[in-house]
């Protein structure tokens, strides 16, 4: 079993992007710039949306957080978007989900400039994404494809079983391990709250993407000898011993699917750091369409 270690693969893709920078800046141009904006908050948006500035930060991007209140009207939050827009200095615009209640998130996430969705969740993007055609892919699975990319994990003809199937990870996950790409080329199965036997079908997958936010929901005799694992979920639960009073878990049972699996995302420090830099890379081709 080995462990896919998201410090060491996103330090990489980071490396990269922070190397492109370099000499952007010193070919005389200005810096790729993220707009992030954060309606209210609780103390996981809080930590993404504060460790997303600071890897801007690390690779030399300049980034914008924008705080509004958790009662801001839903329109002042689409101008605010629509000001960023038209701000040519802004590359990048990422609104941090979940929002609350009275304001309606597709409406939101479609008066994003497609051209600066870095976030792929615009319809244009995600449409694109479904074509096969160039575009923002959604950070997370972005980020699972730069983690299969980095350890060279061969997906060709396997099948891939996706739990969820959410806009932001499940079903554009699905899409990309099915499409025809070097980390694609999968048969995939989506699982979801209506399917019946789901341990079955999680036990034919030789991939097995985890992606519901159930805690230690995947055990091991849902899983086949030999697969590889990769853990979306990101659940804060209590725990007194703990330095911040929680810990969080993935959605897999790490301590008895390991022993399984041939590899396996960790959480923490396995996914979410792929997706940032998913994030950051999405940031930076933005910027460089601005160039030409
Ligand atoms: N518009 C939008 N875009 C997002 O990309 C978006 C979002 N909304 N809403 C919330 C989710 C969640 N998300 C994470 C980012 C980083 C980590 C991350 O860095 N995790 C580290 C640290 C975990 C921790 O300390 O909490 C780890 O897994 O090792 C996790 C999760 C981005 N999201």
């Amino acid at each position: 079993m080995q462990i896919l270690d998201g410090k060491i693969a996103s330090q990489s893709v980071k490396e990269q992007l922070a190397a492109e920078v370099h000499q952007l800046l010193a070919a005389g141009n200005r810096a790729p710039h993220l707009a992030a904006i954060l309606v209210g908050s609780n103390g996981a948006s809080e930590t993404y949306v504060a460790s997303k500035v600071k890897n801007c930060a690390e690779i030399g991007f300049e980034s914008t957080l924008i705080r509004l209140n958790a009662d801001v009207s839903e329109e002042e939050l689409l101008n605010t978007i629509r000001q960023l827009n038209e701000d040519p200095k802004i590359d990048g615009i990422l609104v941090q989900l979940p929002l609350p209640k009275h304001i309606s998130e597709p409406k939101v996430i479609e008066t994003i400039s497609a051209e600066k969705d870095v976030d792929g969740f615009h319809p244009v993007s995600v449409g694109r994404l479904v074509q096969g055609l160039e575009t923002f892919i959604p950070a997370t699975p972005y980020g699972i494809m730069l983690m299969l990319e980095h350890y060279k994990i061969p997906t060709k003809g396997k099948h891939a079983v996706v739990i969820g199937r959410s806009n932001i990870v499940g079903r554009p996950m699905s899409v990309l391990l099915s499409s025809n790409h070097p980390y694609g080329n999968c048969t995939v199965t989506i699982c979801h709250s209506h399917t019946p036997d789901l341990a079955a079908v999680c036990r034919q997958g030789d991939i097995i993407v985890a992606a519901l936010g159930k805690p230690e929901f995947v055990t091991a005799d849902m899983v086949k000898e030999g697969a590889i694992i990769i853990d979306v979920g990101i659940t804060r639960v209590e725990d007194a011993t703990a330095k911040k009073g929680f810990r969080i878990k993935g959605d897999v049972a790490f301590d008895q699917v390991s022993p399984k699996a041939s590899y396996i995302t960790p959480v923490p420090g396995g996914v979410g750091l792929m997706t940032i830099a998913g994030l950051m890379k999405n940031t930076l081709v933005a910027y460089k369409r601005t160039l030409q």
